[in-house]
């Protein structure tokens, strides 16, 4: 036998006791992993184990999307349970009550913690900007971390108020002004594919009012598709296995934009953008962030903007689009509010403005309904914290059944898509789109005399209504996502029509809840249809004042 046979030999015996430590390791730690009363585990929330041990869960997701944490608790309908996944442990509130509980406690359960390196993924930081960004990101060594100083800048700036009625009006006047040439007053129809007319205009309409007419949509236009290309894929860029390969499209698409978001910080062009935008990029700068990494960090805003509230305004106007009965009923809600009524008195144009102030909760309920009833209906995200230190969080809704031990270092997800099914919150037709969810009901029904809103049916409490998150990071866009939903529908629906592009009415597609979401769900078809002038409104110029 020669010595690289002997060497041979030695290296398959070694293979060999490798591969069969390998298989008892494993077959050990599933045993441990699989007993269903372990010591460690007696004290947190109770295990769903799935069969294939450490990845099953996971790819049940990958299969069932959000709808997972449904499926896999169908039966015992634990309000927490635990779903160990590789080596650590997702606890899954699906419980409103204790998801208040969760989203409260910001000292142990770290949003931040989460986001950071998920963001980094998206961005493609580098090294020195995810230190930055990771540095004192939850305030634990006292003032002085970028998150919570841009934490703080969002919200006071997309807070009710000045800074805010400045970014709105720019964009209802870019709105306006796209909507008057794209189909001009007794102009013809347009025949477009619905989801990708309106991702169009709310893309255009927000880089601009956000990021200033120098925005990285109107220097390059192609950087527009490209965005969306990015925001399709994003999920394989979060997973960061060789995205060049393993998400290729996605990582080429982002590439792009980055390039384009990186001339837009060196050439100072964020100096023509709204107040959010100069600050929030100079604040970046500030703390030590390369020009290169300011334009990376706008990405994941320009997703914080655009991602949810397109696919948001798309189900608004699809569910009002589609049901005339409701669509004439918000119209006259909306007449009645705006003091308008059909102009049509032979004239080749006119203009009619509106005052965006003049829509709103108390003067048009129905349409505040159907905008709420939309998100929903659409919303199977999770908040995600990152458990910190052991936290104790009390066992159900009641509280009087003890407590459970969430341990350090693990996942804790409130399942938004879960609790917003939910019957025993929202009624036996949870399931359903209700335009009149959020009236108030007044001797039995809704009439144009008993016209209230509110934000929350009664009795739902407020930790129920997920579209949003919750807590003290609560998304800080929703009164501008409110404002740009509620009056680009109010806008369509007084003086367009959209119909199926064979004239006939608007079917909604069906929601594609299959995906993990990063967002709220998309439609699993783009509809064709045809949008016109409704008749009666032929001649107007349309224009959105404050
Ligand atoms: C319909 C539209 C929108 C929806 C459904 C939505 C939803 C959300 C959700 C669920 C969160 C996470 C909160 C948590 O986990 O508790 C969030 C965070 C955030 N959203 Fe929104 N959002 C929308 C529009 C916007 C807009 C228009 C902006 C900016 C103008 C924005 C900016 C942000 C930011 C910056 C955060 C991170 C909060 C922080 O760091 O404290 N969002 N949003």
């Amino acid at each position: 036998m020669s010595l690289t046979d002997g060497d041979e030999n030695g290296f398959w015996r070694r293979r060999d006791v490798f591969v069969a430590g390998v298989v008892l390791a494993v077959f050990l730690v599933a045993q441990v992993w699989l007993r269903p009363h372990s010591k460690a585990r007696q004290r947190e929330p109770p295990y769903i184990n799935s069969r294939i041990p450490f990845i099953g869960h996971i790819i049940g997701m990958m299969r069932y999307g959000a709808k997972y944490f449904d499926i896999v608790n169908k039966e015992k309908r634990h309000p927490v349970f635990t779903l160990p996944m590789l080596s650590t442990r997702n606890y899954i509130v699906s419980d409103a009550t204790l998801a208040g509980h969760i989203q409260r406690n910001n000292k142990t359960l770290s949003f931040y913690a989460l986001i950071v390196e998920v963001t980094r993924r998206i961005i493609a930081f580098d090294k020195n900007a995810a230190r930055i960004s990771t540095h004192n990101m939850d305030g634990e060594h006292g003032p002085g971390g970028l998150m919570p100083a841009v934490h703080e800048m969002m919200n006071r700036l997309l807070a009710p108020g000045p800074a805010l009625d400045a970014i709105t009006a720019l964009q209802m006047e870019h709105f306006t002004s796209m909507l008057n040439s794209a189909v001009p007053p007794h102009g013809d129809a347009i025949v477009a594919n619905l989801y990708a007319w309106q991702r169009h205009v709310l893309s255009l309409c927000n880089a601009y009012a956000i990021y200033g007419p120098e925005n990285a949509f109107a220097v390059q236009p192609e950087l527009e598709e490209d965005f969306w290309t990015f925001e399709d894929g994003m999920l394989g860029l979060v997973v960061d296995i060789v995205p060049s390969i393993t998400a290729r499209t996605a990582h080429f698409a982002r590439k792009r934009v980055l390039d384009g978001l990186i001339e837009y910080v060196r050439h100072e062009r964020y100096k023509k953008a709204c107040p959010l935008i100069q600050e929030r990029v100079q604040t970046n700068l500030a703390f030590g962030m390369s020009k290169e990494m300011a334009g990376h960090a706008e990405l994941i805003l320009m997703f914080g903007i655009m991602g949810n509230a397109v696919p948001s305004n798309f189900w608004l106007l699809s569910h009002l689009f589609s049901r005339p009965d409701l669509l004439e009923r918000i119209r006259s809600e909306l007449e009645l509010a705006l003091d308008l009524s059909s102009p049509a008195d032979g004239r080749k144009e006119m203009t009619v403005s509106i005052a965006a102030k003049r829509i709103n909760i108390k003067s048009c309920p129905l349409l505040y309904s159907c905008y709420r009833e939309a998100l929903r209906d659409i919303s199977l995200l999770t908040s995600a914290r990152m458990v910190m230190k052991d936290t104790l969080i009390p066992s159900d809704a009641t509280g009087d059944k003890g407590e459970y031990l969430l341990r350090a270092n693990s996942i804790v997800q409130i399942a938004g898509g879960v609790i917003h099914q939910e019957p025993s919150i929202w009624g036996e037709d949870a399931d359903e789109f209700n335009p009149e969810r959020f009236l108030v009901k007044q001797a039995g029904n809704y009439t144009s005399t008993s016209r209230t809103a509110l934000p929350l049916p009664p009795g739902v409490p407020s930790s129920a209504f997920r579209a949003y998150g919750g807590g003290t990071v609560i998304c800080p866009g929703r009164h501008f996502a409110q404002t740009e939903l509620m009056l680009f529908a109010a806008v369509l629906a007084l003086g367009f029509d959209i119909f199926e592009a064979d004239g006939a009415t608007l079917k909604v597609p069906p929601k594609d809840d299959t995906r993990i979401p990063l967002s709220v769900m998309k439609p699993t078809y783009d509809p064709r249809v045809q949008i016109r002038r409704r008749q009666g409104w032929e001649a107007v110029r349309w224009e959105v004042g404050l």
